[in-house]
């Protein structure tokens, strides 16, 4: 269980598999230094920036799917955890932004795809909108995409979004966090919060 969440009535939430860059994100998000790198699954407990005084937060919520040193028991509780931690808060959580790791996510996902498995991700991407949370999906790492169209295409046909990737750029956003390059993301996040007519937290994505 995740006990720590500070009582804010407007959150964005951050999910991904281990070693995707959420953490490289956040933190060109938010300018806040936290541990990233090294071993995967360094995340275990979500990480709440908070501004009180705005009464809203961004949440980085732990790593899913492979985690070094990490039990397949284990695995699957901190999986439990998230998804209850969403369905919890699911009023208050204006928007999910789903980190995937674009050199490798197409590979993944089909490596998981069949009668009856639902990759980590696409399940994630469902069932934020099941609960009534809109997703973007920021597709990070395309400093090492060389066909980023044919990537994009492909993701969307994953997520059951019709091709080309390009009319659904309030939904995906490429990305290349290490080097700041978020404006994509940034964008979207925008026009999902001015849809919501939270325009007053614009500002925080500059
Ligand atoms: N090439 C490239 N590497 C990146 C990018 N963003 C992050 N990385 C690298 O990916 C690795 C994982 O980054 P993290 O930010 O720690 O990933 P995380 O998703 O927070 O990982 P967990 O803590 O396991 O959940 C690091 O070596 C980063 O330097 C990017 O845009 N491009």
């Amino acid at each position: 269980m995740f006990d720590n969440r500070p009582d804010r009535d407007a959150e964005i939430v951050f999910v991904g598999r281990s070693n995707v860059g959420k953490s490289t994100l956040m933190r060109e998000l938010t300018g806040h230094k936290f541990e990233t790198g090294g071993k995967p699954g360094v995340t275990r407990k979500p990480n709440h920036f908070d501004w009180a005084s705005e009464d809203f937060m961004l949440t980085d919520l732990p790593g899913f799917g492979f985690m070094s040193g990490v039990g397949d028991e284990h695995r699957e509780q901190i999986k439990t955890d998230i998804v209850h931690y969403i369905e919890d808060n699911a009023e208050k959580i204006l928007l999910g932004v789903l980190v995937v790791d674009g050199k490798s996510v197409i590979d993944i996902i089909d490596r998981h795809s069949g009668e009856d498995e639902i990759p980590h991700d696409v399940e994630m991407f469902y069932f934020l909108q099941d609960v009534g949370i809109p997703v973007v999906v920021a597709v990070n790492k395309m400093d090492k995409v060389d066909d980023k169209d044919d990537r994009l295409n492909d993701l969307c046909d994953r997520l059951g979004l019709h091709p080309p990737w390009k009319q659904w750029q309030d939904t995906i956003a490429p990305i290349t966090a290490k080097r700041g390059s978020i404006d994509s993301l940034n964008e979207s996040v925008k026009e999902h919060l001015h849809d919501q007519k939270r325009d007053d937290l614009l500002k925080f994505f500059s």
